[in-house]
């Protein structure tokens, strides 16, 4: 399968601050990629060297074979990225935002597409209403709209869900899993962990501008996380054995480390012999959530 986007080498640097440390990433053609990471970890800045905004102090990034620096105009054609800030011109109607986007391409006959993006992200009752009237959930379908005017075979959004209602999200995801389905190559920066595990086949995890996990979504969760024993005990007392494995405690129950099923037996015995009944137990599947938190050496809740 051939490469949609290659990072290679990126990095940049504000002032003191390294928000790149030299990123080596490849986004395969057709993958739907979930690109992940806490708040400043460099996920909007690596999409803005890939959308030609930002200039990486060295490395370079190229979309479908063309370099976002020496071949714009070309990198810039390929991709559509759906940025995390609502900018627009608040004197254009949704359609002639859509228009003036569209001839930035040189697309004049246009028109069929930019209907069934109306339709298709819930806009066709606010066509001809002012950008500055519309609310910022309806701004930002328009951003995603404005995005992919030019039907980009490369398809970036910098958390599109952040602020917006249940609604929009379902016609969202629904909508980007048809353009995936037909081909397009899809990735996403969300801190909704559940809409990437549901969403997204291949994960890249940031932190501190450096990439600090890449795989598949079920060789990483396979790897990443164990599962997890919850325990509501009676004394409410964890025996000093059991110390060790506690992830975390959570409205009275406690939450273990359970590697295998065989441990399951060892910390069931600890409990009788030291007089501690079980009066719930729970064994919880890990989830992307608990992945991210282990990759970042943080413990939940
Ligand atoms: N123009 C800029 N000038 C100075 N520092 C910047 C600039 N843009 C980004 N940074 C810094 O670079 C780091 C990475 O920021 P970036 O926005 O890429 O993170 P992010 O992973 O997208 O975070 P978030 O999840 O909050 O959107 C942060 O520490 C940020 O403050």
């Amino acid at each position: 399968m051939s490469v949609a986007i290659r990072f290679s080498a990126v990095k940049k640097r504000f002032g003191e601050l390294e928000a790149l440390k030299g990123i080596d990433l490849e986004v395969r053609e057709g993958e739907f990629f979930a690109l992940l990471g806490p708040n400043g970890a460099g996920k909007t800045t690596l999409i803005s060297v890939l959308g030609g905004l930002t200039q990486a102090d060295s490395g370079k990034a190229e979309v479908l074979g063309s370099d976002v620096q020496r071949d714009y105009r070309a990198a810039r054609r390929k991709v559509g990225i759906v940025p995390q800030e609502l900018t627009f011109d608040p004197f254009f109607t949704v359609r002639e935002t859509l228009q003036f986007q569209s001839g930035y391409f040189g697309l004049r006959r246009n028109h069929a597409w930019i209907d069934e993006l109306l339709e298709q992200l819930g806009l066709a009752s606010k066509a001809d209403a002012n950008m500055r009237s519309l609310s910022g959930g309806m701004k930002r379908r328009v951003m995603v709209a404005q995005a992919l005017v030019h039907k980009p075979p490369v398809i970036v959004l910098d958390e599109p869900t952040a602020g917006v209602d249940v609604a929009l999200r379902q016609t969202l995801w629904a909508f980007i899993q048809r353009l995936n389905g037909e081909g397009h190559t899809i990735v996403l920066t969300t801190h909704y962990l559940e809409e990437a595990e549901t969403l997204c086949n291949r994960i890249a995890m940031l932190k501190q501008g450096e990439l600090v996990a890449l795989d598949d979504k079920a060789a990483l969760m396979a790897s990443h996380s164990a599962r997890v024993l919850s325990l509501r005990l009676f004394p409410d007392v964890l025996p000093a054995a059991l110390q060790p494995l506690l992830v975390s405690q959570e409205g009275g129950a406690y939450q273990l480390k359970l590697d295998d099923c065989g441990t399951l037996e060892a910390m069931l015995a600890t409990l009788r012999e030291a007089g501690v009944a079980v009066q719930d137990m729970e064994i919880l599947k890990p989830d992307l959530e608990s992945v991210f938190l282990d990759v970042m050496g943080r413990k939940r809740g």
